[in-house]
């Protein structure tokens, strides 16, 4: 039988996401730092540990059949794969920073100035687009520091909370592109059985970490009034209680508007709200 590959970040940001997703997939491996590829032991699956940079174009080139990386490393290595699944995690911005102090104002301003990268491809790309012709300074790491030490007059950088940004004296400036990790497959793959049965495994854990089981006790009276705030799965279950009057209501809710609903509820005579979270929901 055939065995898959999928590469995914030996260690930095997203190692510790990707591995955690694949075994909620229910897939059994061992994640030795040492080792750089792994077997799994319960699905045709082998696992490679690779630098971030070189996922794209092992996928494109199909050493691997399947990569987990960052949207922003596959639009600077250019590679043509397909994007099979967006995955929530590692989200951040690439952003153009200047300084605190700087004269920059808008994105004219950015002619004839330095900036520093390690983006040169997709910060090329941007400049083209907004007609900005800027030298453009390419270095392998620390970027939020170039400014400072005099080797840029601004920078292009990821930025999440924006700490990094703030400790260096900078401010973000402009938005380039916003990214997050991202099953890819060589082009075409899609179609495979195998790589169909890991997209859905995959689908269901994160449909269900979008959601919570939520199990409540209401008198049977507002029953009407709580159901109507419970869109479930399909519908929510009623249970009757011992005591009579009353009902257990069992449905999962997106989290997203958890909060609202919750108070929604409790105004509605909701008690005892028990809320569980849940590790696939197959459809
Ligand atoms: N601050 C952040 N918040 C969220 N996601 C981020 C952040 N910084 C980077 N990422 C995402 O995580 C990916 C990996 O980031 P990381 O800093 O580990 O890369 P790296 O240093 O290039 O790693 P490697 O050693 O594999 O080359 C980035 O390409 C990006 O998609
Ligand atoms: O907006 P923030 O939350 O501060 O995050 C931004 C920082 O995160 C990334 O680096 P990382 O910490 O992954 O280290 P690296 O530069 O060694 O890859 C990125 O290159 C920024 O430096
Ligand atoms: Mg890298």
């Amino acid at each position: 039988m055939k065995t898959l590959k999928i590469a995914i970040q030996k260690s930095g940001r997203l190692n510790e996401k990707s591995v955690e997703l694949l075994k909620n997939c229910g897939l059994s491996f061992e994640n030795y730092k040492s080792s750089l590829i792994s077997p799994v032991s319960n699905f045709p699956l082998e696992i490679l540990f690779l630098r971030d940079d070189d996922i794209p174009e092992y996928v494109q080139d199909g050493i691997a059949d399947l990569g987990i990386v960052g949207e922003n490393v596959i639009q600077e290595t250019e590679v043509k794969v397909s994007y099979l699944q967006k995955l929530g995690f590692g989200k951040c911005s690439l952003k153009v920073a200047i300084t605190n102090n700087s004269d920059i104002e808008q994105l004219s301003d950015l002619n004839g100035k330095s900036i520093a990268t390690t983006y040169p491809v997709i910060l090329g790309k941007f400049l083209q687009k907004n007609s900005i012709d800027a030298d453009i300074r390419t270095i392998s790491g620390s970027v939020e520091i170039s400014p400072g030490l005099g080797l840029a007059d601004a920078i292009c950088d990821l930025v999440s909370t924006g700490g990094t940004l703030k400790s260096n004296g900078l401010k973000a400036f402009a938005d380039v592109m916003s990214s997050e990790a991202v099953l890819i497959g060589r082009k075409g793959s899609e179609n495979d059985i195998l790589i169909q049965e890991l997209i859905q495994r995959i689908q269901s854990v994160l449909r269900a970490k979008e959601t919570k089981y939520v199990v409540l006790n209401a008198p049977s009276a507002n029953l009407a009034e709580v159901l109507a705030l419970l869109p479930g799965v399909k519908s929510p279950s009623v249970v009757p209680l011992a005591e009579e009057g009353w009902v257990a209501v069992h449905t999962v809710i997106p989290e997203r508007d958890f909060w609202d609903r919750i108070s929604q509820l409790k105004q509605a005579g909701a008690q005892g709200i028990v809320v569980m979270p849940i590790e696939k929901i197959i459809l």
